[in-house]
């Protein structure tokens, strides 16, 4: 849990970090997705554990401090990403149409890389069939 205190001098105690005043704090939302604590084996693909939606509290069933979401792809609070629903929208219906009317292989071999963002280090370059559509 981060406790947050205001010290006099205007910089923040940030659970044990003391943040000077004007620095820029990026939050980590990636190291946040795939802690163990939170995920069960965070770092393996399986989107059947979004089938239950109680997966943004704890394993052990506790809320984040504040009773704020663990899963935060979209951020939060005031910054709250404005596209988050037309983003879901547009992931849905390419997905949708990648399953239902093309097939692929994998070109070549990759790696999943971690930082600083999760990605395929060569872009996991795919050859596309269509085979069906609406
Ligand atoms: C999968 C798609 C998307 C993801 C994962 C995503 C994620 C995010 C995240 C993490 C933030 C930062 C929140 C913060 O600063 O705490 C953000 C901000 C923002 N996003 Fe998205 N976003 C997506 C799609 C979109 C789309 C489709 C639009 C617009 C059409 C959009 C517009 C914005 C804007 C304008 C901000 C800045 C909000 C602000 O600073 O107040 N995003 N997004």
């Amino acid at each position: 849990m981060l406790k947050s205190i205001e010290k006099p001098n205007s910089s923040l105690l940030l659970s044990d970090y003391t943040i000077p005043k004007g620095c820029k704090v990026f939050a980590s939302f990636r190291a946040v997705h795939l802690d163990e604590h939170y995920f069960e084996e965070a770092r393996t693909f399986n989107p059947w554990r979004w089938m239950n939606h109680t997966n943004n509290i704890t394993k052990d069933g506790g809320q984040q401090a504040g009773g704020a979401p663990i899963f935060t792809p979209f951020g939060g609070g005031q910054r709250l990403c404005p596209g988050y629903e037309l983003g879901r929208v547009e992931i849905s219906v390419f997905l949708h149409y990648l399953v239902t009317c093309f097939s692929w292989e994998v070109a070549e071999k990759d790696k999943l890389v971690f930082f600083p963002t999760t990605r395929m280090r060569n872009g996991y370059p795919i050859h596309v069939r269509r085979h069906r559509c609406l």
